[in-house]
């Protein structure tokens, strides 16, 4: 499976369950793994047949800035929910930092995967030859 990435996106956007996070915008860090077939993309060195990195920052930097949320959870799932839907993402893995939510130093986040992971070729190839998908 190959994966195209974005790593340390820092997105401002209002997050936290307590009153006074509510009042406050601060930066969040998305570090995301989507799958996607790169040899495809090159073959054509066309960005119409790769996902476009730039496009997936643009779309979730407009989606994270310009709402409010309570959990990180919730933030995670939309993040997911647009590459899935939107970026026809098979399989995505996000984890999601909200810095100095505990104290100075401490990292607390969640890491979250969504989709189907896609079978390499070989896998393919194993499954194809012995005729029964729980071959794989
Ligand atoms: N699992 C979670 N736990 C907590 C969250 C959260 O989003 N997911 N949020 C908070 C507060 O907003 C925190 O950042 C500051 O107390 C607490 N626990």
């Amino acid at each position: 499976m190959d994966i195209v990435y974005i790593r340390g996106l820092s997105i401002e956007t209002t997050i936290g369950i307590h009153d006074w996070e509510k009042q406050l915008r601060r930066p969040v860090i998305l570090d995301l793994e989507m799958a996607s077939d790169v040899a495809a993309a090159a073959a054509t060195d066309r960005i119409e047949d790769a996902l476009d990195y730039d496009a997936v920052t643009k779309r979730l930097t407009q989606e994270v800035s310009s709402n409010q949320f309570e959990l990180v959870e919730t933030l995670a799932e939309r993040c997911a929910a647009i590459l899935i839907a939107e970026f026809g993402v098979p399989w995505v893995r996000l984890s999601l930092n909200k810095p100095g939510a505990v104290g100075e130093g401490v990292d607390v986040g969640v890491l979250i995967e969504r989709g189907e992971r896609p079978r390499s070729a070989a896998i393919e190839g194993a499954i194809a030859r012995c005729g029964d998908p729980a071959c794989g």
